[in-house]
């Protein structure tokens, strides 16, 4: 039988030889035997093995060190112009260089709202919707590091104001088009084309953001649904259960996102932004051409002179001017919240629905589910009346609404003075149009009412379209799950770097235990 020679190992432990002849690691030191003999520790071979086991074990440490060192992150970048109605609006995101296809999270780095109105209301001088943009692209030259200049897409997205153009006048509308391209095309970015988005796309690209900023989509959630009012148009996005999507195909989108397929039922309602949606209710007070109209949508004691050819100018209405107007006619408020309910209905038709359940004006709706996000206008209007809670029962939100509609114009305006007066002015038209359309058009209920929160932004990024349309565009989001290793990275690193040594002490133990080869004789003097 073999028995192996007590070699020595590392202080403060001492094998020490029984009388069986088997090797025992002990703290005390083997007693001394009466003849002298010269130290084991120097032998060649211990030196050596020592050596190269201690730089084993700097470099497994160093090189675990440095790899979990916090590295100074390289980004990308994307700009979108989301060009609405109203106004123009550039974001730029951000995402980490070396994740850009998969895991990179896509956060907003900066935003800019273009001076002036929308790039439609340049019609006639289109010269001047490429101008407009110049300071905003000029402020992002400078927010994107030079080197990523060139490699940064640049995207421009026209909504529902560019959409009615089009109708109107779709001559108009590629002038423009020309002009904001040319402009757009001066700036050191990889420009990547102007177009309008369809409603549908709009619809999709918010819900997109909404749940990709929510961390729903990588995780497999329930997905929240979108709710987003324009100035021009509204947009609503969900995913239902009760989707057949066979009644009615155009409302239906289907994505397979990071693994899961997912049934978006959207619809876009053109004309039913808020804006537009006043002008509607305008016109229906003065269908017959009147000097003075009572809004019960403005406050008591508001007045103000608007001109006919203004108010029937946009596609929305054009079709109901009254026969032989006077030029202009006197706006005035009498601040009736259940009054201006009844004139807000008037421009949703509720009566034909040849589905088997409708929102409004004939267009199919599944049932409501889950929860929603609601943002753009639906933000604005309700968080100027601090009506943002969702905790806030429907009753109360009509309450508080029926209350500030009555309160006289003077009254509002020396409550806000740093609020720009056409804001001011159409807030309570607003509050009650956002609530006739959840609840009279989507079919929100007292209880289904509570599911909406109304947001401005998630995590740092505004809710809308544009951080949907870019992922798309530049297939940020997989289809498919991306394969994650099972360990994180320090994991990995702490593993190897324990097996290491684990495996270096048995070596060392086995080399003396069991190697007849580095047995030493012990040198007797
Ligand atoms: N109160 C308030 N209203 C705002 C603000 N910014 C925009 N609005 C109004 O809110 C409405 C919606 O604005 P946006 O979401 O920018 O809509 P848009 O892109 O111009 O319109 P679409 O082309 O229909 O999408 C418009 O009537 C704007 O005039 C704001 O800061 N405060």
């Amino acid at each position: 039988m073999f028995f192996c020679q007590c070699a020595p190992v590392f202080p403060p432990f001492f094998l020490s030889r029984q009388p069986s002849g088997l090797c025992f690691l002990s703290v005390f030191p083997p007693p001394l035997p009466e003849m002298k003999e010269k130290n084991p520790w120097h032998t060649p071979a211990t030196i050596i093995i020592t050596v190269i086991g201690v730089i084993a074990i700097v470099a497994l440490v160093t090189v675990a060190v440095l790899q979990n060192r916090p590295v100074l992150q390289k980004y990308k970048y994307g700009i979108v112009l989301d060009a609405g109605s109203s106004h123009t609006a550039l974001y730029i995101y951000e995402w980490p260089a070396e994740k850009d296809n998969n895991t990179g999270r896509v956060e907003q780095k900066y935003s800019c709202k273009v001076k002036g109105k929308g790039i439609s209301s340049y019609a006639n001088t289109p010269e001047k919707a490429g101008e407009s943009l110049n300071e905003c692209m000029q402020e992002s030259v400078k927010q994107v590091p030079k080197e990523r200049h060139h490699e940064t897409p640049l995207y421009l997205g026209a909504t529902a104001g560019m959409r009615l153009l089009n109708l109107e006048n779709s001559l108009a509308s590629d002038k423009v088009f020309q002009a904001v391209e040319k402009a757009l095309q001066g700036f050191p970015f990889s420009f990547q084309g102007a177009r309008i988005l369809s409603g549908q796309e709009e619809g999709a690209f918010g819900w997109v953001t909404v749940n990709y900023l929510d961390d729903r989509l990588k995780q497999g959630l329930e997905t929240t649904g979108a709710l987003d009012l324009g100035g021009a148009s509204t947009q609503i996005s969900f995913v239902s259960d009760n989707y057949d999507i066979s009644e009615s195909p155009s409302n239906s989108v289907t994505f397979r996102l990071y693994g899961n397929d997912y049934n978006l039922y959207t619809h876009s309602f053109l004309c039913y932004g808020k804006d537009q949606a006043l002008l509607m209710a305008l016109a229906h007070q003065t269908k017959s051409g009147p000097k003075t109209i009572v809004d019960p949508c403005f406050h008591p004691g508001y007045l103000e002179q608007k001109q006919y050819s203004v108010l029937y100018d946009s596609p929305c209405v054009s079709a109901r001017k009254p026969q032989n107007p006077t030029t202009t006619f006197s706006h005035t408020g009498a601040g009736n919240f259940t009054q201006c309910q009844d004139v807000v209905k008037k421009v949703f038709n509720f009566t034909s629905c040849q589905y088997s359940r409708c929102s409004f004006n004939d267009v199919f709706q599944p049932p409501l589910q889950g929860t929603y996000g609601a943002f753009s206008a639906y933000y604005f209007v309700m968080d100027f009346l601090n009506l943002t809670d969702a905790s806030t029962p429907l009753e109360t939100v009509k309450q508080k609404l029926a209350s500030y509609c009555a309160t006289p114009w003077n009254q509002i305006v020396q409550q806000h003075p740093t609020i720009k007066v056409k804001y001011l002015s159409e807030y309570c038209f607003s509050g009650t149009y956002i609530v006739t359309l959840l609840t009279e058009g989507y079919n929100f209920t007292s209880e289904s009412y509570a599911n909406i929160n109304f947001i401005k932004e998630i995590k740092g990024s505004d809710a809308g379209w544009t951080l949907g349309y870019m992922l798309n565009l530049t297939n940020m989001i997989p289809a498919e799950a991306p394969d994650l290793p099972p360990l994180p990275h320090a994991g990995y690193v702490s593993v190897v770097t324990i097996t290491a040594l684990l495996l270096f002490v048995l070596v060392i133990l086995s080399l003396f235990c069991f190697c007849p080869g580095f047995k030493k004789q012990p040198h007797i003097v």
